[in-house]
């Protein structure tokens, strides 16, 4: 089965996610046409569902975006087909450059809240997903695109790319929840200097500390996502998946308690003078760079 979902608006997004039970339907309609950002493959017989990211040029994380991913992660949960979710890219060489910095740079306060309120719901999603879930990361992975990878109970990467938490290099601070998944998969010492140093790990330096579990050849990355997916469907659902639960439980609901005090903190924070100024002179480092 193959399940498209197009970003027409935020109008859209929200109907899909109000009438649940229709969202297959409804999208799938919407979706012969090119210019989807995601395609969610669902195929009944493995019990694999493939969402990967296709949003030009690279995947980076807006507000309609994380919309549509929280949609998608909604089907994969609500799906009693689904045993399992690989989440990839179809952008060459990126898997995700993590947030749309133009979400943060002089920003509408009102659609600033909704946009971190969107990711707070879709990372809250894919950390507590029941179904198994595996990063087959095919590209470059910093920031957010390094929450999601994080967020996913294994990690398969290609050679040659980076992956870390790098926001200190852009003159912000990593959210304490993203410092807690990085804590809970390499533990405090790694953390504590990557977050610090804003370290891009190059793949082979990510499997040393443990960020991510194996390194496979770019065209064998999905394949291998599949392969590892068949270890973990051996193993009894329910034992699995109550083990999980019980580890990232207390993560989830540290964010749960203060979400809204989360929202407020990340409001004030980026609408300082300093972080703006620093996030303008970031973009414009980025755009710069192929000149
Ligand atoms: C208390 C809370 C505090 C705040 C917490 C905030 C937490 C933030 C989390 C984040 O995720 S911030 C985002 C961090 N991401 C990055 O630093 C990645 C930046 N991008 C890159 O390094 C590179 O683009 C790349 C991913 C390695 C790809 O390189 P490539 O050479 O293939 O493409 P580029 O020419 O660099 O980019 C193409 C195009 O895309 C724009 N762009 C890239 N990344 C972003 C982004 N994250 N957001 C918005 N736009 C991005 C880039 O400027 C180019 O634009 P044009 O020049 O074509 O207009």
């Amino acid at each position: 089965m193959r399940i498209g979902i197009v970003t027409s608006g935020l109008g859209i997004a929200r109907q899909c996610l109000r009438k649940n039970t229709s969202v297959y339907r409804t999208c799938r309609r919407q979706v012969t046409g090119s210019g989807s950002p995601l395609d969610l493959n669902v195929d009944s017989k493995t019990g694999i569902a493939v969402l990967s990211m296709n949003k030009p040029p690279v995947n980076s994380l807006n507000l309609e975006f994380l919309t549509e991913l929280n949609i998608a992660l909604e089907k994969v949960e609500n799906d009693k087909q689904c045993k399992g979710l690989i989440i990839t890219s179809s952008i060459p060489k990126i898997f995700s450059a993590g947030l749309d910095i133009t979400e943060m740079y002089q920003p509408d306060i009102d659609r600033l809240e909704e946009f971190w309120r969107t990711l707070q719901d879709m990372w809250i999603k894919l950390y507590g997903m029941n179904c198994v879930t595996i990063a087959a990361i095919n590209g470059h992975s910093p920031a957010g695109g390094c929450l999601m990878s994080m967020s996913c109970d294994y990690r398969i990467m290609a050679p040659n790319y980076t992956i870390g938490l790098n926001e200190t290099q852009l003159g912000i601070v990593a959210p304490f929840w993203f410092a807690d998944v990085m804590l809970n998969t390499v533990g405090f010492r790694q953390t504590e200097m990557a977050l610090q140093l804003g370290t891009l790990f190059k793949t082979e330096e990510a499997l040393n500390i443990g960020l991510i579990d194996k390194v496979v050849p770019q065209e064998e990355v999905l394949s291998a996502a599949q392969q590892e997916m068949q270890r973990w469907f051996k193993i009894p659902g329910f034992a699995r998946q109550l083990s999980k639960t019980e580890l990232r439980r207390p993560t989830i609901e540290k964010l749960l308690k203060k979400k809204e005090e989360d929202i407020g903190y990340f409001r004030d924070y980026i609408t300082k003078d300093a972080i703006q100024k620093s996030l303008g002179m970031y973009l414009e480092s980025l755009k710069n760079r192929r000149k």
